[in-house]
């Protein structure tokens, strides 16, 4: 066998950089349900919080990658990507312009693909500006507004089924992890904890819906962002939900988090007793304790990375349709690099994904215990999901409060609760499930 020459085998072993072409073009503002009129496909890219965000249909390319340098292969292909596009977008607004609509295993041991899509056609919106944006996979495709304008038109004439939600034939199953298996694992990490090994630990279990018709995701997605209004609704390849937990959002010379940690289920509340969230909340030692854990491993990571940071000295209670989450909003401001650039999305992604929210303390040995402890592969769930543009914003949520869809009549559940010494494994069982109920409601099941 002859050896080719350097040069040679460098081009075999990297896949091929794109060369995209990308027109991003104003529109006039959307109706008051801003994006929601667009969630009408099953095969959509969705990311989006109160009629604002972005929905994309097609695809022109993707990239995928696993293993612990899954976050660091999907930075340097962007980066890439961009490098070589030609890109019109008279918009300066984060999120105009191409961008990869992305979903990250929780794990690096996982065998879902990590990936980056971006699609042929974007719809964006934010308050009153709202635009589109061309990304042809075809390289001689024309590229102009009016033909932007006719591809959204064709990828629109598509909708998909509408279902009967009252069907009694649909059945939640067991996942891997029976409701069995997750007490004695619960009560397992407690011994780990009690045994000095770690302080505290996030364990999951999974529940699998079986459909007698196949899911319409499209509807699916609208119930969840109209319920949830306060969550980030997401849809990319397959996985679905709607999440309260922003790992990180970066516009510009910013970063944002909203940390939860610390739940208390709605379903179970007294009626008449106004102050019951705040007490059992705020006025708990458990519930401060795993919060503030899940503060501190954020604000380490982010630390070297800014100038500057405002964590609240005080958690608030956050009140959604299902269940109360003590949470915090931190905010900072990026320390510019030595060449004058600030980290990007996907920089702050690789950092600061697992936080304790959903791994544990500490990281590394939490993450061990999980592996040992919860007998499922995580796949995306718990990984970050979000999108990211040209110039490094970007917005990515934790996957939570949501399902995979491994066939069109069966999606993967999944929730997971913080474990600390004082859990109780009855307590935990019966959160795991009201953190099921979105998707459990969206599918009436
Ligand atoms: C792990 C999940 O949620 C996380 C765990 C929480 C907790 O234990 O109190 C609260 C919010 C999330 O950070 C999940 O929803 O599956």
């Amino acid at each position: 066998m002859t050896i080719p020459p350097r040069g040679q085998q460098e081009a075999v072993a990297s896949p091929a950089i794109p060369l995209l072409r990308s027109l991003t073009v104003e529109r006039p503002p959307m109706s008051d349900h801003g994006l929601l009129d667009y969630v009408v496909r099953d095969d959509s890219l969705l990311w989006g919080r109160r009629g604002d965000g972005m929905i994309g249909f097609g695809e022109s390319v993707r990239f995928e990658s696993t293993g612990s340098e899954r976050f660091a292969l999907a930075r340097d292909w962007w980066n890439s990507v961009i490098a070589a596009a030609k890109v019109e977008n008279p918009m300066e607004l984060p999120g105009t312009g191409p961008l990869a609509f992305a979903s990250f295993s929780f794990s690096y041991t996982s065998t879902y693909a990590s990936r980056m899509i971006v699609p042929e056609i974007i719809v964006g919106r934010t308050g009153d500006r709202s635009w589109i944006t061309y990304t042809p996979a075809d390289p001689l495709a024309e590229l102009s507004i009016n033909a932007a304008e006719a591809r959204l038109a064709e990828l629109l004439e598509e909708v998909s089924e509408e279902r009967e939600l009252s069907r009694g034939d649909d059945r939640l199953v067991a996942g891997t992890v029976s409701e069995d298996g997750y007490l004695e694992s619960v009560a397992k990490g407690v011994a780990a904890i009690e045994a000095g090994r770690l302080t505290k630990l996030v364990l999951a279990r999974d529940a699998v819906a079986e459909l007698a018709s196949p899911i319409a995701v499209a509807q699916v997605l609208r119930q969840l962002a109209l319920r949830y209004a306060d969550c980030w609704t997401y849809s990319v390849d397959g996985l679905i939900g709607t999440t309260p937990e922003m790992l990180v959002e970066v516009k510009g010379q910013v970063a944002r988090a909203r940390v939860l940690a610390g739940t208390l289920d709605r379903a179970t509340a007294p009626a008449n007793d106004p102050d019951y969230a705040h007490r059992m909340l705020s006025g708990d030692e458990k519930q401060r304790h795993e919060h503030q854990l899940a503060i501190d491993s954020l604000t380490e990571e982010l630390g070297p990375l800014v100038s500057g940071m405002d964590s609240p000295a005080e958690p608030f209670v956050l009140q959604l349709p299902n269940v109360w989450h003590l949470a915090s909003d931190v905010e900072a401001r990026l320390r510019e690099r030595a060449d004058g650039s600030t980290p990007t999305a996907l920089d702050l992604v690789e950092v600061l994904h697992p936080t304790a929210a959903v791994c544990g303390t500490p990281t590394k040995i939490a993450g061990e215990v999980i592996r040992e402890l919860e007998g499922m592969d995580r796949g995306p769930y718990a990984g970050p999901v979000g999108w990211v543009d040209a110039a490094g914003n970007g917005e990515f949520g934790i996957a939570l409060r949501g399902g995979v869809i491994e066939s069109p009549c069966r999606v993967r559940l999944f929730a997971g609760c913080g474990i600390v010494a004082a859990s109780l494994p009855e307590a935990e069982l019966a959160e795991s499930w009201a953190k099921m109920r979105p998707m459990r409601e969206a599918l009436n099941i």
